[in-house]
């Protein structure tokens, strides 16, 4: 729906809470930013048109796209999320989130099913070329109480370096920080590609608190947000734990979202879906071929062993006992990554 002028048509109830204005619907109105072509952004941005929302004065690459879905997406989103069973929700300390895709790790994620309802807005960014010629395989979904945010931290090599986020409910304040220098990024990066497992720094932000915060983006509801390439590599991006924002200068797409400089705008629960590309997907059904032929292996080298007998036995059974810890510190393995 479109106003005279072909502004969007203003929200009829709106969540915004302001100092200066009681609500934005209340102030005059300034239009959020419009797409060059002045279509309807939620459906029809073809690939590669993403480009043309980057976010002036951000370090490459990072781009908004307003009303990236429409009110009724947004409310059947909600809808879901909340409708997922109960276990499905990961309770951190400062937030809960879902896990929908498969749990990424070092080794490969195990792909899981994709919702429809999920599938569907995946296929709309992949469209975009936001990917290049990947497309996104996995989601996740941070619940965001007033308060509550998320350590400055990096994603990490798991991921193909894109994150896309779409906002749902309430808005928030997303900071940028210095860069670090390369190799201290380099160092991070092996640090991560090490066949340990490192809890990601998504779920379990290192302490950065020595970063400084050098800009910031503010995401309203139905936005999506993507932060590529040097963003994405360099730069640390994290959420403060305030209950409202004061909205300054240094917000770098605030010509493109309803608040304005100066204002304090209350936070509401805010839901983020980020979507991104796991490059290293194991398929389930591979891997249980793969432990099926390494048990059969293994059973028939036991027979070998047992024929032999005597001494060649004891060495076994210490081999066998050996296996056993192993097995013991994967499972341990898996569980911390279950724990994120
Ligand atoms: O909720 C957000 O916008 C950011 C979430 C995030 O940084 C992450 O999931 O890694
Ligand atoms: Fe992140």
């Amino acid at each position: 729906m479109r106003g005279r002028d072909n502004t969007p048509a203003l929200p009829s109830a709106c969540r915004y809470t302001t100092t200066s204005n009681k609500c934005c619907v209340a102030r005059p109105y300034s239009p959020p930013f419009l797409p060059p072509s002045g279509q309807r952004v939620g459906v029809s941005v073809g690939a590669m048109q993403y480009l043309e929302y980057r976010v002036e004065g951000a370090p490459p690459s990072a781009y908004y796209i307003p009303d990236f879905i429409t009110e009724a997406e947004e409310k059947q989103l909600i809808h879901q999320v909340y409708a997922a069973p109960k276990p499905k929700w990961k309770n951190l300390s400062h937030r809960r989130l879902q896990n929908w895709g498969g749990l990424p790790h070092p080794r490969g994620m195990v792909a899981e099913h994709i919702p429809v309802w999920l599938q569907h807005h995946m296929d709309h960014i992949a469209d975009l070329g936001a990917f290049g010629d990947k497309r996104p395989n996995h989601v996740l979904v941070n619940e965001y109480l007033p308060g509550q945010g998320i350590m400055p931290h990096e994603d990490g090599p798991m991921f193909y370096p894109t994150i896309t986020t779409i906002t749902l409910s309430g808005h928030t304040l997303l900071d940028l920080y210095t860069p670090r220098p390369h190799d201290e990024a380099d160092e991070e990066v092996e640090r991560h590609t090490d066949s340990q497992p490192t809890p990601s720094p998504l779920q379990s932000p290192q302490d950065t608190t020595d970063e400084e915060v050098e800009n910031r983006h503010t995401d309203a509801p139905r936005s999506l947000l993507i932060l590529r390439d040097d963003v994405y590599t360099s730069y640390l991006h994290g959420i403060a734990e305030v209950e409202e924002d004061v909205v300054s200068r240094d917000v770098l797409n605030l010509s493109r979202v309803p608040s304005s400089a100066g204002d304090t705008v209350r936070r509401d629960t805010r839901i983020s879906l980020t979507i991104r590309h796991v490059p290293k997907e194991e398929e389930e059904e591979e891997e249980e071929e793969e432990e099926e032929e390494e048990e059969e292996e293994e059973e028939e080298e036991e027979e070998e062993k047992v024929v032999k007998g005597g001494k060649r036995r004891l060495d076994y059974m210490e081999e066998e006992e050996e296996e056993e810890k192993e097995e013991e510190e994967e499972e341990e393995e898996e569980e911390e990554w279950n724990n994120f």
